[in-house]
């Protein structure tokens, strides 16, 4: 026991330390502390002994100092593993603060470890942070964050972009067919040729090559990435009427400011104006020309697929005629797309944001729609807004074009060039001189005085034209219409449309001959010219129910195949207003052969022009329906078989008349041609006269001001109509029919025949069954629902001045472009998606034609497009000049091989009433007589039926197969 209690005491000594002792708070004894007590240690020179472990707490004076506040035995039971250093180091965690005083406190477990402290290592725990110094740190770190997030992001925008230009470059060699080994270092320029707003464009040479380099200075960057984006826009290289892009580069310049190239090929005549400028033109040039311009916008304005390629439609949005090139053989190509804007499915503008300004905003001033100019393009459907924008434009290439036509001017001088409104405007527009002008007065450039004529060519012409410069952005045209027009123009033979009308004005038909015609021409319907002859001369139809009097009336023929043509009336001459026997009213006069000549055409020169006007290149690589012209072709037959079912009939009756008013010599019974025999191809299409206008220019003006529905009326009626009515028995008379004209029918007395009414009624001698009802038109008045549209030449500044600079300058040169400077749209929008969620292929465009998209597998769009029967279609206004043939619905069953009498009253009603533009239509009403004798009833033989002003009927009288209103007149049936 006594071994146990020594062992003790030496391990409790061994266990005791002497530390220092003081307490500057209490100024205690060393003694009195607890721990000394129970330990019953005694202090020593402040000293203390303790049980291992010693303590100190020092404060930091204001001075900063640190002063012991207390020292001596550590007696707190804890952790024993804590105290055991040999030195008294403080810890950050036994560091505090109090009342603004720091503390530090130690404990050790040697020998008066405790007479001093050791700060702790620089690596040990940092004190715990202030509040302001969390929320700084803090608030610091997010700024951090989101700036590496920005930093991200943008970084992330620009690989994309970067990548999105190389890929650019990819897509521009294989666009143009080219590949790396086009090396813009052996690029000469050898000089300029032209500038424009946004760079100079010079001829230069590559590898021997002429072509042509525009140079955008660092300032037009975003111009030149645009128009070399969509250059590289897939399949659009491939298009014939869209200018070649062979390349494009950067390189500094001689300032050391980059530069941007885009390579093309040269074209010798340089644009449009230019060539205009120094040229004068023919028809079919002019056709030509204006043919592929609109060709090359309708295809940049179709979306299309092919395979897994994708072309977006595009907007040009500068359309001008600076902005179209000339090739050698004066086919025309859409150039200069730095302002062009690619359109999807999905509405590229938002009212209201920044980049709806630049959508709406662009531009060339003079060329600017009125909704343009007027602020409100219809930012709802951009994408048909766009096009409408577009085709404004157009409608002014047009009458640039055309007014350099020396074949609209025969036997004047054909009127120096100008540009649109730059005989009211001069050179230099402002913006709000053509507000003023264009949005606010509706004015539209005049029509040449010498236009007046009331020729087919002109009059379509102009109609055109003024469908595609509506102030109603919505009425226009499609390009695709267009372009539709526009081939079919160029199939008209101006010399025939256009001289035919001034020998007939001039009395220079010959007398009539005493043999029966084999022309009949029939003065309001119009031409149709078969593609397909044998070499048997053409036969022209010729009958005047046109009720405009004197020289100024519409001449219009039909000319069918050759071999209809020679249905049996090789021999006869007959003039079917010509009393027999009778003098030869001066409105009855037969074709000369030199109108004849005019009417042939070379079968294989039409051929080639059906092909040529069709997306061949296109269609011949997918053998998928594009092509414009097979849908061309589609109208043309519809055409020709509807206007040779009336020629059938129309032959029939006059046969008939003939035979009644005892025209000696003529068989009296002529079987019809039938269907089967319908010509194949045929080249011209029908296209209608308007009696001669007799307004002066100044209630032209005051009309075409007013916008009126005068001109609603017109364009409603101004189309033939044809319908067949009822079946069983071959027709024998047909008469026909005018509207607020008067008109001769029959063979008798002029002053009995002549109607005057505002119906007219063709009599139908049958064998108990009326043939046809044909609305021929026609009223009188304008056609341009614009501004005023004669032209005062002489009022036309002339000279030098009035020529636009050949090279160097444009007369809109410096021209604002009401352009912000910012990014010219991004013109890649959605590409598959539509605001609302439908797909490209879905989006309906409330009736707009103008999205036009082409399913490439089964060409479905492309039909639509084309149908103006479609609801796409704009107001209904059709594409083709031909009434009869555009308007029918692809539905309407053609006739049949019978004769073509079977038409139900539905289709007839379907006909008739397919308006030329639905919203304005106007009445009108046939009426057929199927009794051999006229009613008493009727007013020169016309019916006095009240004629609703805002319906349309058509009337079988007498007997008639087909009941369907009780209400008509006795007699009368109303369809
Ligand atoms: N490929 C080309 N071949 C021949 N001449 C060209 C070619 N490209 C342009 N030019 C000529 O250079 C002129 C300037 O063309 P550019 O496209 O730079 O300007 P612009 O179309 O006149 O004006 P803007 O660019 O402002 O619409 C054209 O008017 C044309 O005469």
């Amino acid at each position: 026991a006594s071994e146990v209690a020594v062992t003790k005491t030496v391990s409790l000594q061994s266990e005791d330390r002497e530390c220092i002792f003081s307490d500057m708070l209490q100024r205690a004894e060393p003694h009195s502390g607890t721990a000394n007590e129970l330990r019953g240690m005694v202090p020593e020179n402040s000293t203390v002994r303790c049980n291992r472990r010693c303590f100190g707490l020092w404060e930091k004076k204001p001075d900063g100092g640190m002063h012991p506040v207390k020292q001596g035995c550590w007696t707190h039971v804890g952790n024993e593993q804590e105290c055991h250093s040999d030195h008294c180091q403080v810890t950050a965690t036994a560091s505090l603060t109090l009342n603004d005083t720091d503390y530090h406190f130690c404990c050790c477990s040697r020998d008066l470890c405790n007479a001093n402290f050791t700060e702790p290592p620089p690596t040990a725990e940092t004190p715990p942070l202030r509040r302001e110094e969390t929320a700084l740190i803090a608030l610091v770190t997010v700024a951090i964050a989101a700036v590496a997030v920005v930093v991200l992001f943008l970084g992330y925008r620009m690989m994309k972009g970067k990548q999105k230009h190389s890929l650019s470059a990819l897509d521009v060699m294989e666009a143009a067919n080219t590949n790396t080994a086009v090396d813009l270092d052996h690029l000469k320029l050898l000089e300029l040729i032209g500038r424009g707003r946004y760079g100079s464009v010079f001829r230069g040479c590559l590898n021997e090559r002429c072509v042509a380099v525009k140079v955008f200075s660092s300032a037009n960057r975003q111009n030149y990435a645009n128009e070399r984006s969509i250059y590289c826009v897939p399949l659009l290289q491939q298009h014939d009427n869209i200018a070649r892009f062979l390349g494009a580069d950067e390189r500094l310049a001689s300032d050391g400011r980059p530069e941007f190239l885009i390579l093309m090929e040269f074209y010798p005549h340089g644009c449009l104006s230019r060539y205009l400028s120094l040229h004068t033109v023919d028809w079919s040039t002019c056709c030509r020309m204006t043919h592929g311009v609109t060709r090359g916008l309708a295809f940049l304005h179709t979306e299309l697929y092919r395979g897994d390629q994708y072309k977006a439609a595009v907007a040009h949005r500068d359309v001008t005629s600076r902005n179209v090139l000339v090739r050698a053989d004066l086919s025309c190509v859409l150039a200069d797309f730095g302002l062009s804007m690619r359109l999807t499915g999905s509405l590229p503008c938002r009212p209201g944001d920044d980049e709806t300004v630049a959508i709406s905003e662009v531009g060339t001033v003079r060329y600017m729609a009125p909704e343009v100019l007027g602020g409100a393009l219809n930012l709802r459907d951009c994408e048909s807004a766009l096009k409408q924008v577009d085709v404004y434009a157009l409608g002014l290439l047009y009458w640039e074009s055309f007014r350099r036509c020396s074949y609209l001017f025969p036997g004047e001088a054909v009127p120096e060039y100008q540009l649109a409104f730059q005989a009211e405007l001069g050179n230099h527009p402002s913006f709000e001189e053509m507000q003023i002008l264009v949005a606010r007065e509706k004015f539209r450039p005049r029509f040449p005085e010498s236009w007046k004529e009331n020729s087919l060519a002109l009059r379509s012409l102009k109609e055109t034209m003024e469908d595609c410069w509506d102030q109603d952005a919505e009425a226009r045209l499609t390009a695709q219409c267009a372009e539709q027009r526009l081939f079919e123009l160029s199939l008209l033979s101006t010399h025939t449309a256009v001289h035919n009308h001034r020998n007939l004005s001039q009395g220079l038909w010959p007398p009539p001959s005493g043999s029966a015609p084999s022309l009949i021409k029939d003065l309001q319907v119009g031409v149709v010219k078969n593609l397909q002859g044998d070499g048997h001369p053409a036969a022209v139809v010729k009958m005047t129910t046109s009720g405009a009097e004197g020289p100024e009336r519409n001449r219009n023929s039909i000319n069918h195949e050759r071999q209809q043509a020679q249905v049996q009336v090789q021999s006869l001459r007959l003039c079917p207003c010509c009393p027999p026997g009778g003098a030869l009213p001066s409105v009855c006069q037969p074709l000369t052969e030199e109108d004849l000549e005019t009417q042939k055409l070379d079968p294989k020169e039409v051929d080639k022009n059906l092909r040529g006007s069709s997306d061949e290149n296109l269609m011949e690589r997918s053998q998928k329906q594009f092509s414009s012209s097979n849908l061309l072709y589609g109208h043309i037959l519809q055409t020709a078989q509807v206007l040779f079912r009336y020629y059938q009939l129309l032959y029939s009756h006059i046969l008939q008349t003939a035979q009644l008013g005892g025209v000696g010599g003529v068989e009296t019974t002529l079987p019809l041609p039938k269907l089967q025999n319908l010509p194949q191809r045929p080249t011209s299409l029908h296209l209608l006269h308007k009696t001669n206008e007799t307004v002066s220019a100044s209630s032209r003006l005051k009309l075409g001001k007013l916008k009126s529905n005068h001109r609603q009326v017109e364009t409603g009626v101004a189309k033939m109509n044809t319908v067949a009515v009822a079946t069983a028995a071959e027709p024998r008379q047909v008469t026909a029919v005018t509207i607020n004209t008067s008109t001769r029918v029959g063979g008798g007395d002029p002053a009995v025949s002549r109607v005057h009414s505002k119906m007219a009624v063709a009599s139908s001698y049958s064998a108990g069954a009326p043939a046809l009802v044909t609305n021929s038109l026609i009223g009188r008045g304008r056609t341009n629902p614009a501004g005023p549209q004669l032209e005062d030449e002489d009022k036309m500044e002339a000279g030098e001045d009035q020529r636009i600079n050949l090279l160097n300058a444009s007369p809109d040169e410096h021209e604002p472009l009401l352009r912000r400077e910012q990014p010219p749209a991004e013109s890649h929008l959605h590409l598959l998606q539509s605001r609302d969620g439908n797909m490209v292929s879905g989006r309906g465009s409330n009736s707009n034609n103008n999205n036009n998209r082409t399913a490439w597998a089964s060409g479905e769009e492309r039909v639509r497009a084309f149908d103006p029967q479609t609801p796409q279609n704009r107001r209904g206004r059709p594409c083709s000049l031909d009434l009869s043939a555009s308007c029918t619905s692809s539905d309407d069953a053609p006739l049949t091989d019978d004769g073509g009498l079977s038409a139900s009253g539905e289709k007839i009603k379907r006909r008739v009433k397919t308006p030329y533009t639905v919203k304005k239509w106007r009445p009108a009403s046939w009426v057929v007589s199927t009794d051999t004798a006229l009613d008493p009833d009727f007013d020169f033989g016309i019916p006095k039926i009240n004629q609703s002003k805002s319906s349309m009927a058509v009337f079988l009288v007498g007997g008639g197969a087909t009941a369907t209103a009780t209400s008509d007149p006795d007699g009368i049936t109303c369809f």
